[in-house]
């Protein structure tokens, strides 16, 4: 029989984190579908709610406005939900408020692809991701590089190089006990 904390610990919500194009949006997808839980991407539910794509957002209203929105529709979903996977956008644990709702709310999951793996997965996500446009390879490895401090406070942290969203999804599940 499942101890109090065992339950407790069953019923948290799972939240992926790491870098832009790592899989996050996908792989919680499938993951959820697997094990039978609600999906919240919190970038789709930005724009939803605010009825434009995240790169609109950035060029309208400017990315300090899309840090709060970000901000608010976390700390509200980290507080009102449970038993969710929910995948963050990339720059969301920059905030230490997000970082800290989500590790004492919820059990957060880093995905981690190595830079030779990530640069070929690049043209799939410039023309999405405004944060990484108008910047030299260089730049951006040095940003791939300085966000992952940034994901350094987890309770998990599982590596995915070479593995497909539905394999990267059975990996979780095995690696996490879920
Ligand atoms: N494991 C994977 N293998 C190959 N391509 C992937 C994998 N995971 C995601 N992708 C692709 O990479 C791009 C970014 O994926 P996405 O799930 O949006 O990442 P994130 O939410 O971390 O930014 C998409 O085009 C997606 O199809
Ligand atoms: O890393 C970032 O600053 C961002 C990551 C994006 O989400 P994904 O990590 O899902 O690509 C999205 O939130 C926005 O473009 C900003
Ligand atoms: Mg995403």
């Amino acid at each position: 029989m499942l101890s109090h904390e065992e339950i407790a610990q069953k019923d948290k919500n799972i939240v992926l984190i790491g870098f832009m194009g790592v899989g996050k949006t996908t792989i919680g997808q499938h993951l959820a579908k697997k094990i039978g839980r609600d999906f919240i991407d919190v970038d789709a539910q930005i724009e939803q709610k605010y009825g434009m794509p995240v790169t609109q957002i950035f060029q309208s209203l400017g990315e300090k406005a899309f840090r709060q929105m970000e901000k608010d529709y976390i700390l509200d979903v980290c507080s009102n939900s449970q038993h969710k996977i929910i995948s963050l956008g990339g720059g969301a644990f920059l905030q230490d408020e997000i970082k800290n709702i989500c590790l004492s709310t919820s059990n957060v999951v880093y995905l981690n692809i190595s830079w030779e793996t990530w640069k070929q997965r690049l043209h799939l996500i410039i023309d999405s991701r405004p944060i990484l446009q108008n910047k030299s390879m260089e730049e951006i490895e040095q940003l791939f590089y300085t966000r992952q401090n940034s994901y350094s406070s987890n309770h998990a942290s599982v590596n995915i190089d070479g593995l497909g969203f539905e394999e990267a999804a059975d990996h979780l599940i095995q690696t996490l006990d879920l």
